[in-house]
């Protein structure tokens, strides 16, 4: 287990427990509804001497059956109720995971990608409890109670039956587990190859057509759908043989069982009205068993899924394995010191950032500026900890940020270019990333950053589905329900990672000031290629080829360097700048 499931489990585990017991009470039912019909038959078709002797019989038949499908409703509501809540707390702690790492994950993983976590990886982890944690408990505890009943009546035959089950219980669902282990490794992998080539072609769908090979792309397309489909098949041809064999071994055990019952009655130690219960019963178990062998051959998917959330949440070679307690860093001012730092991302390769040092004491407004290339992204990844410096130490009040761990994100916040609405109410949108926030937060955050008035004139107010809103939403106001969820994280620390690209100098201008004003105090490190807004920065580092090419503050830069001086006159026309003077 990890941190993904032990907290929805231990928070859940009444849920989990009721849905088990309900389910479990299903089964016991039908067991019951299939053992009574069996006696209730055979007790008819004798000569009665007293109708009393059935109709006792006729009521359990009645109640097991109601009762049956009480249980089976009252299991399947606490068990969904249970896991669609934990489900939404795991997306919710994934987007929590994402949101701050935008800016490794944009430069590291494909959308497709990502996309295939928020689909596939999480809701195969919804899958545990209720296809496999949940049957394979109810399976084991009938297996024993079944076994129970047996050696109550004949100790050798229920020992006979410990073996012969043990073919339902342990050989089916461990061959299965070996057999299905490499086709489910080769589904999801063509599956992840499917969903980055589908997002890539989606993204890029006009350079596609535009070179003239769409058909090209659309025969790789259809082969890799093609094998996916293969390695389906063959997995629902093992399914239909292994259940085939299954009902083929519960039909030799409904034979062994009307032998044994009707040898029992021979010789008296069973009436002979139970042989029919007897040989019913095993129907409604055997239900319980024939489940388990899906249950387990499930269990690789499982570790897939929690290894790939694991290395899109934590990147591997260069996140470090301690992390500090989030006692240890309380959420709070930062002071972040970037001390002779030197990263390159392969041995032989080119500095990327080459002995960068900087001092940001809490409330500095940090720009780095440069060329395509020359390092900015590197550094803050480096700042953000999920570098690891070759040479050097970032801290961030005197703890090395590679150490943060899960407080990262209680320190850091990323408002990136282009966030994503996604389809559900502005209001979730608003407080994605920090699900406690109140309705009154979220107001008070989108009057922050001037989008209340929007927001108020949409047909539902806060709880307008995005789809219906989003086209309203330009991309100014995008960002501006990002920079509220910045706010309502309330972090000490935000990286601005270019969010102004593709606006125009107006609105980019008018969309900046808000940033500034909104997260005014805190600490700000903005990657930007152009110098719009430079002057509003207490500290402006202009990289080139990974070094620090000049840095201080604009008013310094401007008196001191031409080549900045020039540079700002070309980046901020005289226009804008006589909108700033004034
Ligand atoms: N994941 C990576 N693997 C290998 N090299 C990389 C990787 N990411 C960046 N680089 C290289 O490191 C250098 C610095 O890149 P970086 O992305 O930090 O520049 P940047 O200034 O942020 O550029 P841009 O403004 O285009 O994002 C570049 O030479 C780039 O090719």
């Amino acid at each position: 287990m990890n941190e993904w499931l032990t907290p929805s489990l231990k928070k859940h585990w009444r849920g989990l427990l009721l849905a088990a017991v309900l389910s479990l009470f299903a089964l016991l039912c039908a067991a019951g509804l299939l053992f009574t019909s069996g006696y209730l038959i055979s007790k008819a078709a004798l000569r009665p001497e007293n109708i009393l002797m059935i109709y006792v019989p006729i009521v359990a038949v009645r109640t097991f059956g109601t009762f049956r499908a009480v249980f089976n409703y009252a299991g399947r509501l606490a068990s969904h109720n249970t896991i669609l809540k934990i489900l939404s707390e795991m997306r919710a702690h994934l987007y929590e995971k994402l949101e701050p790492s935008a800016l490794y994950i944009r430069s590291k993983y494909k959308t497709g990608k990502i996309l295939s976590a928020l689909s596939d990886d999480i809701e195969h982890l919804q899958d545990l409890f209720l296809r496999t944690i949940l049957p394979c408990c109810c399976g084991l505890i009938i297996y024993a109670a079944w076994i129970a009943v047996l050696g109550f009546f004949d100790l050798r035959f229920a020992c006979v039956m410990v073996l012969y089950l043990m073919l339902l219980v342990v050989a089916f669902p461990l061959v299965s587990l070996i057999r299905m282990r490499h086709h489910y490794q080769r589904i999801a992998r063509s599956r992840h190859e499917l969903y980055e080539q589908l997002t890539d072609a989606v993204l890029g769908a006009a350079d596609w057509m535009m070179s003239g090979r769409q058909n090209q792309f659309l025969r790789h397309y259809e082969q890799l759908e093609n094998e996916t489909r293969q390695e389906e098949r063959a997995v629902s041809s093992f399914r239909k043989r292994r259940d085939f064999i299954a009902q083929v071994l519960i039909g030799i055990c409904v034979i062994g069982l009307v032998v044994w019952s009707g040898n029992m009655s021979h010789t008296g130690a069973l009436q002979p009205t139970l042989i029919a219960a007897f040989a019913l019963v095993i129907f409604s178990v055997a239900e319980a068993f024939v489940p388990l062998s899906e249950a387990v051959e499930r269990v690789p998917q499982y570790e897939r899924a929690l290894a790939r959330l694991k290395e899109i949440e934590a990147p591997a070679q260069h996140e470090s394995h301690r992390s500090c307690t989030s006692q240890a860093l309380p959420k709070g001012p930062s002071t972040i010191d970037v001390s002779h730092v030197s990263f390159r991302y392969t041995p032989n390769s080119d500095w990327a950032v080459h002995d960068v040092s900087l001092h940001l004491k809490p409330g500095a407004k940090l720009a780095l500026i440069g060329r395509s290339g020359a390092g900015k992204s590197t550094l803050a990844h480096l700042i953000y900890g999920n570098l690891k410096p070759d040479a050097g130490e970032v801290t961030l009040n005197g703890l090395s940020t590679q150490l943060l761990g899960s407080n990262r994100s209680r320190q850091f916040s990323v408002l990136s270019q282009n966030p994503h609405l996604f389809d559900t109410s502005v209001l979730n949108n608003l407080t994605l990333g920090s699900p406690e926030a109140t309705f009154d937060e979220a107001v008070a955050a989108a009057k922050e950053v001037g989008l209340h008035q929007l927001i108020e004139q949409l047909p539902n107010g806060y709880h307008t589905q995005m789809h219906e809103a989003g086209a309203i939403f330009s991309g100014g106001e995008q960002e501006r329900v990002a920079l509220a969820r910045t706010l309502l994280r309330d972090t000490p620390v935000v990286i601005l990672d270019e969010p102004t690209v593709g606006l125009d100098p107006i609105t980019e201008r008018a969309l900046l000031q808000k940033i500034f004003d909104t997260l005014e105090g805190k600490t700000l490190i903005w990657v930007t290629h152009h110098l719009i807004g430079a002057e509003q920065m207490d500290h402006i580092l202009f990289m080139e080829h990974g070094r620090a090419m000049m840095q201080g503050t604009h008013e310094q830069l401007l008196q001191n360097s031409s080549r900045y001086s020039k540079l700002y006159a070309l980046d901020v026309p005289v226009r804008l700048r006589k909108s700033i003077i004034e």
